[in-house]
């Protein structure tokens, strides 16, 4: 093994062999056996390629999100600056000395790099697991390449298995509850949980999700409803999935 002193030692106990390419470390995997967290970093590692030089960099939330804000703190002095999707990642930003900026002074966002709960081969998501589902939504209408990064768990053929989240006005809440069960889904209040936004969170059970598309724009149609967490109008542009084989690129 070719080792830099500068090489950090996450990737030292992880990789059998690393190679440093163009100041990128390019590795395989011990016993090509990884761990979820180790897939989640091999993505986030993986995202940075595609973030362009002296660009703002859009940035979810969640943990894979944080392994790819780890990542860009290594090349922080390569980009102007971040959007951040939530709170705690405006946070984390922060706390590696990367600068937050506002969304409306930003008029160019190349990527918008984020996790997800599900995606499919189409590369539609429910996302909000973390109930940062309208600025996600926000931060990636504005940008011109959605990167989503995931492991292999993430994949699924049908999305619905994971409960879909649903940011409502709390006014709102029981009557957009009693919309959506006639819609044939089981909505139940995330308790205890406000947005960044100050509203509140169904998530909704059972819902049997064949047109994404549809049903995203059913939901927000109904009064209340701030947004919901499907991605499908605008779904991920590119997919980085690990599994022990390593990273694919997947793309529709
Ligand atoms: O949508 C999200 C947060 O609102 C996250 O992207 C999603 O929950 C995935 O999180 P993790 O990377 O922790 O599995």
């Amino acid at each position: 093994m070719r080792e830099n002193s500068k090489c950090p030692a996450s990737l030292l106990k992880l990789a059998d062999s690393i190679i440093l390419i163009n100041n990128r470390y390019s590795f395989t995997h011990k016993n090509n056996i990884m761990t979820q967290d180790e897939q989640k970093r091999a993505v986030a590692q993986a995202a940075i390629q595609h973030v362009p030089f002296d660009c703002i960099v859009g940035v979810g939330t969640g943990s894979t999100a944080n392994y790819f804000i780890d990542e860009l703190a290594r090349i922080k002095h390569k980009i102007r600056g971040a959007v951040a999707s939530s709170e705690a990642t405006a946070h984390r930003l922060r706390s590696h000395d990367i600068e937050v900026m506002d969304l409306n002074g930003v008029d160019e966002l190349p990527v918008y790099v984020d996790g997800t709960d599900e995606i499919t081969e189409y590369l539609h998501m429910i996302k909000g697991g973390g109930g940062a589902l309208t600025r996600e939504k926000i931060v990636a209408a504005v940008a011109k390449k959605f990167i989503c990064i995931a492991d292999k768990s993430k994949l699924v053929n049908i999305l619905g298995k994971f409960p879909l989240p649903v940011e409502v006005i709390p006014m709102a809440r029981s009557y957009v509850a009693r919309e959506i069960t006639r819609l044939g889904g089981q909505p139940s209040l995330r308790h205890g949980f406000i947005t960044d936004n100050g509203n509140m969170i169904l998530d909704v059970h059972n819902m049997q999700i064949l047109n994404p598309v549809e049903l995203e724009a059913t939901i927000n149609q109904i009064t209340g409803v701030v947004t919901n967490g499907l991605f499908a109008k605008r779904g991920a542009d590119v997919l980085l999935l690990s599994s022990d084989d390593g990273v694919r690129t997947i793309v529709v």
